[in-house]
């Protein structure tokens, strides 16, 4: 939507985003809807005032009294969309002025973790796919690092990821040669036919075809549910599953995660492994509001809003979601902030962890966790961080255990 007003920062400083409002008529226009509505509301509600049912007639009197509670229930709900959407607004970022302001070796570097817990019901090329996408992120190789948590300890999660790391060093420079959208290799060759104009057709079939080898190979093994007995599986990791490993009970085993002693990059971004990334410029779009001079050190946290393909075919119904990501979300907005919604999330690491807000505080982005270079005692301290023996005995521990994960029923 156009914006009619820019709000921008003070002095020499350009802000890294705007706060655009949308142009006066299309907000007097939604006002006068919305008030026509609440005006036929209220005409119902009196119309229910004045035709009170007959005295003795029991039946007249329950269909009389369920009508108004539907009617009140209405004009509740009624008003509380219409205070919500009352203002929106909308942020535009700008990039371009991020890279003029920074060089690239000082923004900070960023921790993404994606989270899985059900080889099953998150089948490992699902998982890999969003894995990949976010890899493939436009932003310095050295500054981004990505974690995979896998509740569920799955040895064909953890093949699948060995399997993708290998296609990762053909498909990220491929996306960055052809600035190829998105990049899930699984979304983007179910939406691609043909090569596009600006790719070399050759290479376009081949990385096809190394990404189709790769699906198949995983997708045989998680039908057959064991790895193949090569050499190659051998390697340290494949070595830490036994038969006693359940998804319920494992020993922490760790070969890429815990970032706060690996990484601890002062910005985290948290993804489903069932979303893929469809911007590879969202890290820098989040950044925009990180960076901000004037207000970057109000934000704690700056949420992507979901989409979802093809929940109905064809969309004949108009996805709600889609309803809730344009409108509901600017509007909520221009309450003061959007919610936090879960996937595609970036947070201020220190937000996480308990800083409470100050004015003073300034955030040092380009500093880094003093890199261990032994692996072994990495892996050691990383573990200590990944078990759960910490909540044992614990009311934390206790409550954790007997209650479920919200709408699911893993017990963690
Ligand atoms: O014990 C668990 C249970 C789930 N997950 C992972 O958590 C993610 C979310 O779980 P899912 O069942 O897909 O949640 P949904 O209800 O589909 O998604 C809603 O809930 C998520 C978690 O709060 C939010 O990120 C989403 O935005 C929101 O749409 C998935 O990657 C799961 O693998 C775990 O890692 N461990």
């Amino acid at each position: 939507m156009a914006g009619s007003s820019v709000s921008g920062g003070r002095g020499l400083w350009s802000p890294l985003f705007a706060t655009e409002k949308p142009n006066r008529m299309a907000v007097a226009a939604y006002r006068l809807f919305a008030g026509t509505v609440f005006a036929g509301v209220l005409l119902i509600w009196l119309y229910r005032v004045t035709h009170l049912p007959p005295r003795g007639g029991s039946v007249q009197r329950w269909a009389w009294l369920g009508m108004l509670a539907a009617e009140l229930w209405f004009g509740f709900y009624w008003v509380l969309t219409l205070s919500v959407r009352w203002s929106p607004v909308y942020r535009r970022t700008f990039k371009d002025r991020l890279a003029q302001s920074c060089n690239e070796d000082q923004l900070p570097s960023v921790d993404i973790f994606v989270c899985t817990a059900d080889p099953t019901a998150e089948p490992p090329m699902l998982v890999i796919s969003t894995v990949l996408s976010v890899m493939a992120y436009d932003y310095l190789p050295e500054k981004l690092n990505v974690y995979l948590s896998d509740d569920a300890g799955s040895v064909l999660t953890f093949y699948a990821l060995c399997e993708a790391s290998e296609l990762a060093k053909h498909w990220i420079p491929f996306c960055k040669k052809y600035k190829v959208e998105p990049r899930s290799p699984a979304a983007y060759f179910a939406k691609i036919a043909s090569p596009p104009d600006v790719c070399e057709p050759k290479e376009w079939f081949t990385m096809k075809e190394l990404y189709k080898d790769l699906a198949d190979r995983v997708d045989s093994v998680v039908n057959s549910g064991r790895i193949p007995e090569a050499p190659e599986y051998n390697l340290r990791g494949f070595s830490q599953w036994n038969e006693k490993i359940t998804s319920n009970d494992h020993p922490p085993i760790i070969q890429i995660r815990v970032s706060s002693v690996i990484s601890n990059s002062p910005i985290i971004m948290n993804v489903d492994c069932d979303m893929y990334s469809n911007n590879s410029e969202s890290i820098r779009d989040a950044l925009c509001f990180f960076l901000d001079k004037e207000r970057g050190q109000d934000i704690g946290f700056v949420q992507y809003p979901q989409y979802f393909e093809n929940v109905v075919h064809d969309d004949i119904y108009g996805n709600p979601i889609n309803i809730a990501n344009e409108l509901d979300h600017p509007c909520l907005d221009g309450w003061g902030g959007m919610c936090y919604y879960g996937t595609g999330c970036f947070h201020r690491r220190e937000a996480l962890c308990g800083r409470m807000y100050s004015p003073d505080y300034k955030e040092d982005w380009t500093r880094a966790v003093g890199r261990i270079e032994d692996v072994i005692e990495l892996e050691g301290m990383a573990k200590s961080h990944v078990t759960c023996t910490y909540e044992h005995n614990t009311l934390w521990g206790i409550e954790v255990l007997v209650s479920s994960y919200p709408g699911h029923e893993h017990v963690n």
